[in-house]
Protein backbone atom coordinates (compact mmCIF):
# COMPACT_ATOMS: atom_id res chain seq x y z
CA UNK A 1 0.00 0.00 0.00
CA UNK A 2 1.33 3.86 -0.80
CA UNK A 3 1.64 5.30 2.53
CA UNK A 4 1.04 8.55 1.65
CA UNK A 5 -2.89 7.28 1.38
CA UNK A 6 -5.17 5.68 4.12
CA UNK A 7 -6.51 3.39 1.57
CA UNK A 8 -5.16 0.61 -1.52
CA UNK A 9 -5.01 2.85 -4.45
CA UNK A 10 -5.15 -0.29 -6.82
CA UNK A 11 -8.51 -1.15 -4.72
CA UNK A 12 -9.67 1.88 -5.86
CA UNK A 13 -8.54 1.37 -9.55
CA UNK A 14 -10.62 -1.61 -9.28
CA UNK A 15 -13.52 -0.13 -7.70
CA UNK A 16 -13.18 2.81 -10.13
CA UNK A 17 -13.32 0.51 -13.46
CA UNK A 18 -15.97 -1.52 -11.92
CA UNK A 19 -18.50 1.50 -11.41
CA UNK A 20 -17.48 3.21 -14.90
CA UNK A 21 -18.32 0.00 -16.77
CA UNK A 22 -21.23 -0.98 -15.36
CA UNK A 23 -22.89 2.66 -15.02
CA UNK A 24 -22.10 3.26 -19.16
CA UNK A 25 -24.23 0.07 -19.69
CA UNK A 26 -27.05 2.06 -17.32
CA UNK A 27 -26.61 4.91 -18.72
CA UNK A 28 -27.17 3.77 -22.06
CA UNK A 29 -30.25 2.57 -21.15
CA UNK A 30 -31.36 6.36 -20.10
CA UNK A 31 -31.31 5.82 -16.41
CA UNK A 32 -29.15 8.57 -15.68
CA UNK A 33 -30.05 11.64 -17.51
CA UNK A 34 -28.65 15.27 -17.55
CA UNK A 35 -25.72 14.49 -15.23
CA UNK A 36 -28.28 12.68 -12.71
CA UNK A 37 -27.68 9.88 -10.54
CA UNK A 38 -24.84 8.81 -8.17
CA UNK A 39 -22.43 5.30 -7.18
CA UNK A 40 -20.58 4.33 -4.88
CA UNK A 41 -18.95 1.11 -4.08
CA UNK A 42 -16.69 0.12 -0.87
CA UNK A 43 -12.93 0.14 -0.65
CA UNK A 44 -12.32 -1.12 2.73
CA UNK A 45 -13.84 -0.87 5.97
CA UNK A 46 -13.41 3.40 5.75
CA UNK A 47 -13.32 4.02 2.41
CA UNK A 48 -15.53 4.65 -0.26
CA UNK A 49 -15.25 5.47 -4.16
CA UNK A 50 -17.66 7.57 -5.07
CA UNK A 51 -18.89 9.57 -7.90
CA UNK A 52 -17.74 13.34 -8.32
CA UNK A 53 -20.99 15.67 -7.91
CA UNK A 54 -21.88 16.77 -11.11
CA UNK A 55 -20.54 14.58 -13.96
CA UNK A 56 -21.82 13.09 -16.78
CA UNK A 57 -22.48 9.78 -15.09
CA UNK A 58 -22.74 8.29 -18.92
CA UNK A 59 -19.35 9.21 -19.50
CA UNK A 60 -17.19 8.18 -16.61
CA UNK A 61 -13.16 7.96 -16.12
CA UNK A 62 -11.14 7.82 -13.50
CA UNK A 63 -11.21 11.00 -12.89
CA UNK A 64 -14.61 11.47 -11.96
CA UNK A 65 -14.05 8.98 -8.69
CA UNK A 66 -13.34 10.15 -5.73
CA UNK A 67 -12.87 8.64 -2.44
CA UNK A 68 -14.57 9.78 0.51
CA UNK A 69 -14.22 8.27 4.29
CA UNK A 70 -17.84 7.09 6.20
CA UNK A 71 -18.92 10.23 7.28
CA UNK A 72 -18.49 11.33 3.22
CA UNK A 73 -15.24 13.60 3.84
CA UNK A 74 -13.10 13.95 0.98
CA UNK A 75 -9.56 11.94 1.26
CA UNK A 76 -6.44 12.85 -0.20
CA UNK A 77 -8.72 14.76 -3.05
CA UNK A 78 -10.21 18.51 -3.70
CA UNK A 79 -13.46 16.97 -5.45
CA UNK A 80 -17.00 17.54 -4.73
CA UNK A 81 -18.36 14.36 -3.71
CA UNK A 82 -22.14 13.42 -5.11
CA UNK A 83 -24.34 15.98 -3.32
CA UNK A 84 -26.45 12.62 -1.96
CA UNK A 85 -23.23 11.07 -0.54
CA UNK A 86 -24.90 10.80 2.92
CA UNK A 87 -27.33 8.14 1.32
CA UNK A 88 -24.52 6.43 0.54
CA UNK A 89 -22.34 6.61 3.17
CA UNK A 90 -25.61 6.12 6.04
CA UNK A 91 -25.66 2.44 4.28
CA UNK A 92 -21.77 1.34 4.56
CA UNK A 93 -21.91 2.92 7.88
CA UNK A 94 -24.84 0.69 9.03
CA UNK A 95 -23.83 -2.33 7.47
CA UNK A 96 -20.38 -3.30 7.15
CA UNK A 97 -21.42 -6.35 4.60
CA UNK A 98 -22.51 -3.67 2.15
CA UNK A 99 -20.55 -2.97 -0.61
CA UNK A 100 -21.87 -0.96 -3.42
CA UNK A 101 -24.64 1.60 -3.89
CA UNK A 102 -26.74 3.04 -6.97
CA UNK A 103 -29.01 5.45 -7.49
CA UNK A 104 -30.62 6.51 -10.88
CA UNK A 105 -33.23 8.47 -12.04
CA UNK A 106 -34.80 6.38 -14.90
CA UNK A 107 -38.30 7.84 -16.36
CA UNK A 108 -40.05 4.30 -14.77
CA UNK A 109 -38.66 5.06 -11.32
CA UNK A 110 -39.54 9.21 -11.68
CA UNK A 111 -43.29 8.27 -12.56
CA UNK A 112 -43.99 5.10 -10.06
CA UNK A 113 -42.24 7.81 -7.26
CA UNK A 114 -45.00 10.63 -8.61
CA UNK A 115 -48.14 8.03 -8.45
CA UNK A 116 -47.25 6.01 -5.27
CA UNK A 117 -45.86 9.03 -2.99
CA UNK A 118 -49.24 9.78 -1.33
CA UNK A 119 -49.46 5.74 -0.31
CA UNK A 120 -45.66 5.84 0.96
CA UNK A 121 -44.64 2.94 -0.39
CA UNK A 122 -45.01 0.62 -3.75
CA UNK A 123 -46.61 -2.50 -3.01
CA UNK A 124 -44.79 -5.35 -4.69
CA UNK A 125 -46.76 -9.06 -4.91
CA UNK A 126 -46.64 -12.13 -6.88
CA UNK A 127 -43.85 -11.37 -8.84
CA UNK A 128 -41.74 -14.38 -9.79
CA UNK A 129 -38.98 -11.70 -10.16
CA UNK A 130 -39.55 -10.88 -6.41
CA UNK A 131 -36.93 -13.49 -6.25
CA UNK A 132 -33.91 -11.63 -7.34
CA UNK A 133 -33.90 -9.87 -4.11
CA UNK A 134 -31.20 -11.51 -1.53
CA UNK A 135 -32.84 -13.33 0.99
CA UNK A 136 -36.07 -13.85 -0.94
CA UNK A 137 -36.78 -17.64 -2.39
CA UNK A 138 -40.65 -17.88 -3.55
CA UNK A 139 -43.22 -15.55 -5.63
CA UNK A 140 -45.27 -16.17 -2.89
CA UNK A 141 -44.28 -12.75 -0.87
CA UNK A 142 -44.93 -9.47 -0.76
CA UNK A 143 -42.54 -6.29 -0.52
CA UNK A 144 -43.20 -2.26 0.08
CA UNK A 145 -40.50 -0.08 -1.42
CA UNK A 146 -40.54 2.99 0.54
CA UNK A 147 -41.24 6.11 -1.32
CA UNK A 148 -40.33 9.12 1.17
CA UNK A 149 -40.65 12.93 0.29
CA UNK A 150 -37.80 14.89 -1.90
CA UNK A 151 -35.96 17.42 0.09
CA UNK A 152 -32.01 18.72 -0.18
CA UNK A 153 -32.25 18.75 2.97
CA UNK A 154 -29.55 15.23 2.94
CA UNK A 155 -29.70 14.79 7.31
CA UNK A 156 -33.85 14.83 6.58
CA UNK A 157 -33.39 12.01 3.81
CA UNK A 158 -31.21 9.94 5.60
CA UNK A 159 -32.93 10.25 9.03
CA UNK A 160 -36.31 8.69 7.07
CA UNK A 161 -34.61 5.88 5.77
CA UNK A 162 -32.42 5.21 9.37
CA UNK A 163 -36.34 4.98 10.37
CA UNK A 164 -37.42 2.76 8.41
CA UNK A 165 -34.22 0.80 8.55
CA UNK A 166 -34.98 0.13 11.88
CA UNK A 167 -38.80 -1.57 11.24
CA UNK A 168 -37.31 -3.81 7.67
CA UNK A 169 -34.46 -5.30 5.69
CA UNK A 170 -35.17 -3.32 2.88
CA UNK A 171 -32.86 -3.35 -0.71
CA UNK A 172 -33.96 -0.08 -1.81
CA UNK A 173 -36.56 3.09 -1.82
CA UNK A 174 -37.83 5.72 -4.07
CA UNK A 175 -37.69 9.31 -3.67
CA UNK A 176 -40.58 11.56 -4.92
CA UNK A 177 -40.40 12.78 -8.49
CA UNK A 178 -36.04 12.04 -7.76
CA UNK A 179 -35.48 8.25 -8.71
CA UNK A 180 -34.22 5.19 -7.22
CA UNK A 181 -32.10 3.86 -4.98
CA UNK A 182 -30.66 0.35 -4.50
CA UNK A 183 -27.61 -1.59 -2.84
CA UNK A 184 -26.21 -4.89 -2.43
CA UNK A 185 -23.17 -6.52 -1.14
CA UNK A 186 -21.43 -6.40 -4.11
CA UNK A 187 -21.85 -4.22 -7.72
CA UNK A 188 -23.38 -7.76 -9.18
CA UNK A 189 -25.88 -7.79 -6.13
CA UNK A 190 -27.05 -3.93 -6.49
CA UNK A 191 -27.28 -3.91 -10.55
CA UNK A 192 -29.00 -7.32 -10.17
CA UNK A 193 -31.68 -5.27 -7.31
CA UNK A 194 -31.79 -2.23 -8.97
CA UNK A 195 -32.71 -4.11 -12.18
CA UNK A 196 -35.33 -5.73 -10.47
CA UNK A 197 -36.83 -2.59 -9.20
CA UNK A 198 -37.05 -1.10 -12.72
CA UNK A 199 -38.60 -3.98 -14.35
CA UNK A 200 -41.48 -4.53 -11.11
CA UNK A 201 -42.32 -0.70 -11.11
CA UNK A 202 -42.42 -0.80 -14.97
CA UNK A 203 -44.68 -3.69 -14.58
CA UNK A 204 -46.81 -1.93 -11.75
CA UNK A 205 -46.97 1.12 -14.12
CA UNK A 206 -48.37 -0.92 -17.22
CA UNK A 207 -50.94 -2.50 -14.49
CA UNK A 208 -52.00 0.98 -13.75
CA UNK A 209 -52.65 1.82 -17.13
CA UNK A 210 -54.45 -1.34 -18.47
CA UNK A 211 -56.56 -1.23 -15.39
CA UNK A 212 -57.85 2.22 -16.45
C1 LIG B 1 -28.78 16.91 -12.28
S1 LIG B 1 -30.08 16.98 -11.13
C2 LIG B 1 -29.80 15.52 -10.10
C3 LIG B 1 -29.03 15.84 -8.84
O1 LIG B 1 -29.65 16.89 -8.14
C4 LIG B 1 -28.95 14.61 -7.95
O2 LIG B 1 -30.23 14.13 -7.62
C5 LIG B 1 -28.16 13.52 -8.56
O3 LIG B 1 -28.62 12.41 -8.68
C6 LIG B 1 -26.77 13.78 -9.01
O4 LIG B 1 -26.07 14.62 -8.12
P1 LIG B 1 -24.50 14.48 -7.97
O5 LIG B 1 -24.12 15.60 -7.04
O6 LIG B 1 -23.92 14.63 -9.35
O7 LIG B 1 -24.25 13.11 -7.42
ZN1 LIG C 1 -30.49 12.01 -7.61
Amino acid sequence: MNSALPYDPQRLSHCAGEIIVNVRELAQRGWTPATSSNFSTRIDAGHVAITVSGRDKGRLTEADIMVVDLDGTPVATSHRPSAETLLHTQLYKRYPQIGCVLHTHSQTQTVASRLYAGRGHVHLEGYELLKAFSGNTTHEMALELPVYPNTQDMPTLAAQVDATLDQQPMWGYLIDGHGLYAWGRDMAEARRHLEAFEFLLGCELELRRLQR
